[in-house]
């Protein structure tokens, strides 16, 4: 008797959660920890079946044509695995389960002996350690958003003003302005700061598949859903969620999103009971999404309880004041990386890079110096270190005021060679490289007796 006293003290010190099941299933002991864990009394667990903490590890006999209740009683074996158990409040809890048999002197299993350790903490930090590893390198500009140019502090100030309300924000413009980087703007200095960041991308995935992932789904909820399901909703809860291409979101899933805006609860697939959303919503599209809702493919009503805060970020060709410190900025990042030191930029290069329209935005020129960066040997960024394809669309007359600028270096026999190599040999390609005429290159190749198809190997 006195045993048992120590034994119940010693089990309720325990900060795992302990469970004994008969044979039959029914939980004959729990401790305090499990208690505390679950939601449930002691009552409400004690001579109930196991089944009540719907753990998507077990593995049920019965029911199967097996003769024991678990498959652990039949396989008797002892492993370690994650799981998620339901706590009476219906909310899942992520847990690392330990599991073994007791055994009379016979062999005979007595009981099964469960150990739960709530991994929900550590769930919790690995997404944030993921995603401040993401930050740190990007941790310059306004959180890491760079940009001088009086329509990038206009952007900054709204990004502060929206972080401080809890209202959904709408981020528009073109493809590669820096909306997801806005998004995590706004939730690093946000309210919000401290819980998770989860980002989803309306348009990636097939219809079937976007509510079980935005909402999460029950075990057996359909065929092939043989775990419980946590969706991104479920996740962001405390943080924000960036539902990213909100203009490409199928009318089935605007329903559903629409409803969370509206009651802030959802309904995970297989179930009927709501679940509370306490999640900030920011969207980001680069499509005119005013414009979807006229020809009848967004939802008037969601457009409107997105668009509470609407923030544009303007393309990179209307901003040009941020050209160079972006490219400073880049070049920087890549030389740290490489442990380079970091090149500066011609003047004619940086010409040409205004000249360009920036059909990809801050995306393209990141690209771009990417390129820059790979072909340049020490020394300065010059024109024929810029994409090929940047050359080629850029304007004539940008062109030709660069050649001119950069004619010393363009006519010599390395430059020549140089561009060859580029282009691999083709004298058209590299004729593009250097702005000038492919009969220029071919002239050029017989003064200084360069052979094409040598000129890999120079
Ligand atoms: N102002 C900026 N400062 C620094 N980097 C930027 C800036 N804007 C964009 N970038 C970089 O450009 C790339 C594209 O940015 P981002 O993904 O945020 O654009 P987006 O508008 O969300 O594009 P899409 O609409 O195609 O999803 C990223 O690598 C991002 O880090």
């Amino acid at each position: 008797m006195e045993f048992e006293q120590h034994l119940a003290a010693i089990v309720n010190t325990m900060s795992e959660g302990l469970l004994l099941v008969g044979a039959d299933g029914g939980i004959v002991m729990i401790n305090e920890a499990l208690s505390r864990m679950t939601g449930y009394a002691r009552d409400e667990l004690l001579g109930h079946a196991c089944s009540v903490l719907d753990c998507d590890g077990c593995q049920r006999e019965r029911g199967q044509g097996g003769a024991a209740w678990c498959r652990l009683f039949a396989e008797k074996t002892t492993r370690a695995k994650h799981c998620t158990i339901r706590r009476k409040d219906g909310s899942y809890l992520p847990v690392l389960k330990n599991q073994t048999l007791l055994r009379d002197a016979a062999g005979k299993p007595l009981f099964a002996v469960e150990t739960l350790t709530d991994l929900s903490e550590v769930v919790v930090l690995d997404r944030k350690v993921e995603e401040l590893t993401r930050l740190l390198s990007a941790e310059e500009g306004f959180h890491g958003l760079i940009g001088q140019s009086e329509a990038m502090r206009r952007v900054f100030d709204l990004l502060e003003r929206a972080a401080g309300s809890d209202a959904p924000v709408l981020l528009t413009g073109e493809s590669g302005t820096g909306k997801e980087l806005a998004a995590r703007a706004i939730h690093e200095i946000g309210r919000r700061r401290r819980g998770p960041f989860v980002q989803f991308n309306c348009g990636a995935l097939a219809e079937s598949l976007l509510e079980s992932e935005l909402f999460g789904h029950a075990k057996g909820a359909f065929t092939g859903a043989t775990r419980h399901r946590q969706g991104r909703f479920e996740a962001a809860a405390g943080g924000d969620i960036f539902l990213d291409e909100i203009g490409d979101a199928p009318a089935s899933i605007q329903v559903k999103l629409l409803r969370v805006l509206e009651s802030k609860t959802f309904e995970r697939v297989g179930e009927s009971r709501p679940v509370r959303a306490d999640v900030r919503v920011i969207s980001a599209t680069n499509r005119d999404l005013a414009r979807l809702v006229a020809e009848g493919r967004f939802r008037e009503d969601l457009f409107f309880r997105v668009n509470v805060i609407p923030i544009t970020l303007p393309p990179l060709r209307d901003r040009l004041d941020d050209l160079a410190p972006l490219a400073e900025h880049f070049l920087c990042r890549l030389a740290h990386q490489a442990g380079r030191p970091v090149p500066s930029i011609a003047p004619e290069a940086m010409r040409l890079l205004a000249a360009h329209p920036w059909p990809g935005n801050v995306r393209e020129l990141k690209s771009a110096l990417e390129y820059a960066f790979v072909v340049t040997d020490a020394g300065p960024v010059e024109p024929r270190h810029l994409p090929p394809s940047l050359i080629a669309a850029a304007a004539p007359a940008a062109l030709r005021e660069v050649c001119r600028a950069a004619a010393p270096v363009e006519t010599g026999r390395d430059a020549l060679v140089d561009a060859l190599r580029r282009a691999g040999g083709n004298r058209s390609e590299a004729a593009r490289l250097l702005g000038v005429s492919r009969g220029t290159i071919l002239n050029r190749m017989r003064r200084y007796g360069v052979d094409s198809k040598h000129v890999l190997d120079y």
